[in-house]
């Protein structure tokens, strides 16, 4: 019996970085995925390994089972139904783990996302050999979600082949989990998440699990019922960065700032919920969404203006902003920032011809653009094979 997990990639509307804080945040998963696989070897097959093959990057590794368990401090002491952290003790013996599977230099970023795979394997599933395979539509680290769309599509993976998940292992193509099982892959997703960002405020497991568009704060999700069609264009500036370091940046110019960040998470509370109700109201008429439109566009380039004030905007973003400004369209960064991608909105009344030429321009620049389907489905899982 093999299963495959699919979970989507994000992007952030309006709070990024603020939602760490305790604002509100408006996201939407996008139809980019991210697929893992898991097979357990047959007595024949007389594998005793833990195998992650990564596909895309043609990387493998690989780790004797009896290894993990001399190693790892609280194997096997875990509930695959009670999603629980790790331990720094743990943390330090999965990372000499990784360390033993000599990353290539080029690909080390790699390495929180093997931390969080071993985390989420030995939780759920202890010493058992497996085989996991992961490809991704996703560019990794660019602010598209693709730690959380990592985490959720593998705890869900992981938690379908467990004793925790009850389906219907007959049904032909992709399935939804019950709400039970929603929640104990994000939970588990948001562990993994921890290990990839060290303080993650959880919208980006949270709408990659389920999907659509949601309002996020301080771990509550309110789902939004778009009133609109929204198109963006994404833009990736291919300038990397890590969510980890963007995330303690801006912790750390709140303890040096208290007051004035606390102004700043304030004002980007009340964009987020102005944008989500916009989004919401009803529309009559082209006239409506125009003004929509518009009110969004104002909206974006307002918080991209307090996203500039908690340090994560960059060079590459800015010369997006200009260049899409000469069009009269609105953009801010997605995600942590500092590179990464950013959001264009494009009107429903824009030509095809004005888009093209906008892209052709960027893409002179260096950049990659690309525009995907918003507020789609969450994660799906797919059993193929007998047992
Ligand atoms: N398909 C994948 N396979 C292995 N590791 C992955 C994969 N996708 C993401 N990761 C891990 O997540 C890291 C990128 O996470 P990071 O949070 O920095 O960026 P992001 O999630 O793409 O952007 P953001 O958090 O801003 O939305 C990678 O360096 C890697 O460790
Ligand atoms: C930067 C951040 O707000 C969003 C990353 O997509 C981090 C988080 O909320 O975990
Ligand atoms: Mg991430």
């Amino acid at each position: 019996m093999e299963v495959r997990a699919r979970a989507p990639g994000k992007i952030i509307l309006a709070g990024e970085h603020a939602v760490v804080h305790g604002s509100t945040a408006v996201a939407a998963a996008i139809d980019l995925y991210t697929y893992v696989s898991l097979r357990f070897p047959t007595p024949a097959d007389n594998d005793d390994a833990l195998k992650l093959h990564l596909k895309d990057m043609a990387l493998e590794f690989s780790w004797p089972v009896g290894k993990l368990k001399e190693v790892m401090p609280e194997l096997g002491s875990h509930a695959a139904s009670s999603p629980s952290s790790c331990s720094l003790e743990t943390i330090k013996a999965i990372a000499s783990l990784v360390e033993e599977q000599s990353i290539p230099e080029a690909n080390i970023g790699l390495a929180s996302g093997i931390s969080a795979f071993l985390w989420l394997y030995t939780s759920i599933h202890g010493n058992k050999p497996a085989k996991v395979i992961v490809t991704s539509e996703l560019p990794l680290g660019s602010g598209l979600g693709s730690s959380a769309a990592f985490c959720v599509a593998l705890s869900a993976a992981l938690l379908a082949l467990s004793d925790s998940a009850k389906l219907d292992f007959s049904h032909q193509g992709w399935q939804m989990f019950g709400d039970n099982e929603l929640e104990l892959v994000n939970k588990w997703a948001f562990e993994g998440e921890k290990i990839i960002h060290g303080k993650p405020s959880g919208i980006d497991n949270t709408v990659s699990t389920y999907g659509n568009m949601i309002k996020f704060r301080s771990g509550e999700l309110t789902r939004i019922k778009t009133n609109m069609p929204l198109k963006m264009l994404i833009t990736n500036t291919k300038v990397g960065r890590n969510t980890k370091a963007l995330v303690a940046s801006v912790s750390e110019r709140t303890l040096r700032h208290s007051t004035a960040m606390a102004s700043v998470f304030n004002a980007v509370d009340s964009i987020s919920n102005e944008l989500a109700a916009i989004i919401q109201s009803p529309v009559s008429d082209d006239l409506a969404i125009t003004e929509k439109e518009e009110k969004i566009g104002e909206l974006m380039e307002m918080n991209q203006g307090l996203l500039q004030c908690m340090g994560v905007s960059h060079a590459s973003i800015e010369t997006v902003i200009r260049t899409t400004l000469k069009y009269k369209l609105y953009t801010k960064l997605t995600g942590a920032g500092g590179g990464g991608c950013v959001l264009t909105l494009l009107p429903t009344l824009l030509s095809g011809t004005v888009v093209d030429k906008l892209i052709a321009e960027l893409e002179s620049c260096g950049f990659q653009c690309l525009i995907a389907g918003i507020g789609g489905r969450g994660m799906e899982i797919s059993f193929s094979g007998s047992s």
